[in-house]
């Protein structure tokens, strides 16, 4: 069982799925350190597989990688033109950008407007993908897909435009932008729908969700579709799990969800995993911890809800 274990909380600098602050746990075991840090609105069930990726990190570390480096996208939050543009500039050499749509409270015309700023800062030769975490029905995804796919001078995909497996399928039929799944695969009882439904190009693997590297791995092995591992919006030690799954997997067509740590005020690595040349190192086991001996920015209360939802989980 894990020998340390750890609370941070940081601000986020720009807001992240309707978040201004992230927390999670840190744990320490035999190999190294993993992060347990489910969302706030998962119940103690559905963060299970969280924690059990957590402990394959700290106590048993990952498969041998085939790669040194993943080449990594911008993740671009909802935000104003002038902040999307700054944003992919300061991105550390990203050739490929992920731009949140569907935000509710905004219009399509915003939408079109920080594609557009995303588009002038990469240049024509980079990559644009959008993720509408579900937030569209599926006539709405094909009129906006069309629409932002001239905003931003091509998408390379959407991420879940719609919610249901048979609603993604439809909209890959109806409109040329390729389909990719997240949410459906991540929450979903049976992951394997999305392929039978031929709902998807491409599908998003996020290794907490998912239970671990090794659960990964088999379900890439299993879905047969092209990979994009993504993060959790997590610290350095969360990340360097989704470099492990990126490392080892055969094929690596895109660039991957990782580069998040830019969204964090305060990492919790003295080291943060950000990108150099658009890409990150895949680190080995233990190679990425917390800061030794600072303080990782959790009050006394913030400690306390996590010891406790850690305990209920079963840790
Ligand atoms: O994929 C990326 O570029 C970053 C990760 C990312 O977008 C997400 C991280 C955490 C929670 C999710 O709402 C979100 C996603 O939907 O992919
Ligand atoms: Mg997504």
């Amino acid at each position: 069982m894990p020998r340390d274990v750890l609370v941070y909380a940081t601000a986020l600098t720009s807001r992240f799925r309707g978040l201004d602050v992230r927390d999670g746990v840190l744990l320490r075991g035999a190999v190294g350190w993993g992060e347990f840090s489910p969302f706030w609105d998962y119940d103690d069930r559905t963060s299970r597989p969280w924690l059990a990726a957590a402990l394959e990190a700290a106590d048993r570390g990952w498969p041998e990688p085939v790669r040194e480096r993943v080449p990594v996208n911008v993740t671009v939050p909802a935000v104003d033109p002038e902040r999307a543009h700054a944003i992919v500039l300061a991105s550390g050499g990203c050739t490929t950008a992920k731009v949140k749509v569907a935000e509710r409270g905004q219009t399509l015309r915003e939408e079109e407007a920080r594609l557009e700023a995303v588009r002038d800062a990469l240049g024509p030769h980079g990559a644009i993908r959008v993720d509408a975490n579900a937030g569209w029905d599926r006539e709405e995804a094909v009129t906006a897909l069309a629409r932002l796919d001239r905003a931003a001078g091509g998408l390379e995909y959407a991420e879940q435009p719609c919610a249901d497996v048979e609603d993604l399928a439809w909209v890959r039929r109806r409109q040329s932008v390729p389909v990719a799944a997240d949410e459906s695969i991540r929450r979903a009882e049976d992951p394997m729908a999305v392929r039978r439904a031929e709902a998807a190009d491409v599908v998003v693997l996020k290794v907490q969700p998912l239970g671990g590297v090794r659960a990964g791995l088999d379900l890439a092995e299993a879905v047969g579709l092209p990979v994009v591992v993504s993060s959790a919006l997590e610290s350095s030690v969360g990340i360097a799990a989704g470099l492990a799954l990126a490392g080892a997997l055969p094929e690596l067509p895109y660039a991957c969800g990782l580069a998040t740590v830019h969204l964090f005020a305060r990492d919790v690595s003295a080291h943060p995993l950000l990108p150099v040349d658009g890409a990150l190192p895949v680190p080995r086991p233990g190679e990425v911890a917390p800061r030794p001996g600072a303080s990782l920015g959790a009050d006394g209360e913030t400690r306390a809800r996590w010891e406790a939802r850690l305990a209920a989980v079963g840790g």
